[in-house]
């Protein structure tokens, strides 16, 4: 596969601030590749960097082949040109109709009016708001203005599409509507998609690969299943906590806790590891009796991740003798009270 997008080396500061350092990414044509990162991680910087609003302060970023450093402003535009652009405020025209709006870059891109009027209807019908041609964005719900955020990206065509925090303003219902949608793009339009969140839902539902932006730097990258399934850093670690929601803590913890007098451990299940099978054969063996009290198996990036909270009830050294034989099966965590 060939990248559409390439960061070597890039280091982007303002002033006494270094917003990115030591950046290294690929992006191949016709994934979804998801950057994720919390708040003041550099992830703004980075997208202006990849269309090019930025001039990095040292490295290089290549886009489709061309690398951007030294371009003057009229191939900087070119390079802009092929990249579609979706936002978390939707940034709609308000005077203008669903139909204006989506017109408008094909207006500034110099197209006639029949094939202007052909291509807005084949793209309205695409994001499915046909029949909101007519209204203004006031008139619409958060997820059909994304919708018409989507289309008006995607008029002319472009090889690319951004989304900078596509959902962030949406509730869970319409973000995996959106998500959807973002999806059919990538793979009936075989358009490249970075998407940029502080979401982990987002790179659950839609990225082939992800990485992880910590205060500038990428400090995980790979396929989705390979850096949620073996975090190696707390950042990621924090991510998919977030997702998985597999650990009871706080309040569900200390009512759990008042109802199951045995020992509370929690043990982390990956669909390759045959956790049910060493769990039922070590209880069987020691003689312990167990409860499943807490927990949660998700899909992540095709692998199947959770976590279990199990009472175990026996003797202590046969509870220990478990705990021991789970945990050469997989991760195990034991809640102290
Ligand atoms: N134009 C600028 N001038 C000065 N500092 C900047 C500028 N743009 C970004 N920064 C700084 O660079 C760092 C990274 O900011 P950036 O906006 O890229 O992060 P982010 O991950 O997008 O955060 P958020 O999700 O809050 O937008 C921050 O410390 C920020 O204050």
């Amino acid at each position: 596969m060939s990248p559409v997008i390439e960061f070597r080396d890039v280091r982007k500061t303002f002033g006494a601030v270094t917003a990115l350092e030591g950046v290294d990414l690929t992006v191949d044509a016709g994934e979804v590749f998801a950057i994720i990162g919390y708040s003041g991680a550099g992830k703004s910087t980075l997208v202006r960097l990849i269309n090019a609003l930025e001039p990095v302060s040292s490295g290089r970023v290549l886009v489709d082949g061309t690398d951007l450093t030294g371009l003057g402003e009229r191939r900087l535009r070119e390079v802009r040109r092929g990249i579609g652009m979706v936002f978390q405020q939707f940034n709609l025209l308000r005077s203008r109709t669903v139909f204006g709006n989506v017109a408008y870059p094909l207006r500034i891109a110099g197209w006639n009016k029949a094939d202007r009027e052909r291509r807005v209807a084949e793209l309205l019908s695409f994001v499915g708001i046909t029949d909101k041609a007519w209204h203004y964005p006031d008139q619409l719900s958060g997820g059909q203005k994304q919708r018409v955020g989507i289309a008006r990206a995607l008029a002319t065509n472009p090889k690319i599409l951004l989304a900078d925090e596509s959902t962030s303003a949406l509730d869970p219902e319409t973000t995996g509507e959106v998500l959807r949608l973002l999806k059919r793009v990538n793979t009936e339009l075989g358009v490249t998609i970075v998407a940029i969140t502080h979401e982990m839902e987002v790179v659950r539902e839609i990225a082939d690969r992800v990485a992880v932006l910590d205060s500038g730097r990428i400090v995980e990258q790979g396929p989705v299943a390979e850096v949620f399934g073996s975090p190696r850093t707390e950042t990621t670690r924090r991510f998919v906590e977030t997702v998985l929601r597999d650990r009871p803590s706080g309040d569900d913890l200390a009512r759990i806790r008042a109802r199951h007098g045995g020992r509370l451990v929690t043990a982390r299940i990956r669909d390759d590891q045959r956790i049910g099978a060493v769990l039922s054969d070590a209880v069987a063996r020691h003689r312990v009796r167990f409860e499943i009290v807490y927990g949660g198996v998700k899909e992540l990036g095709g692998a199947s991740f959770g976590g279990l909270t199990l009472e175990l009830v026996g003797a202590d050294t046969d509870v220990d003798a478990v705990i021991a034989e789970l945990r050469e099966a997989t991760e195990v965590q034991e809640l102290i009270a």
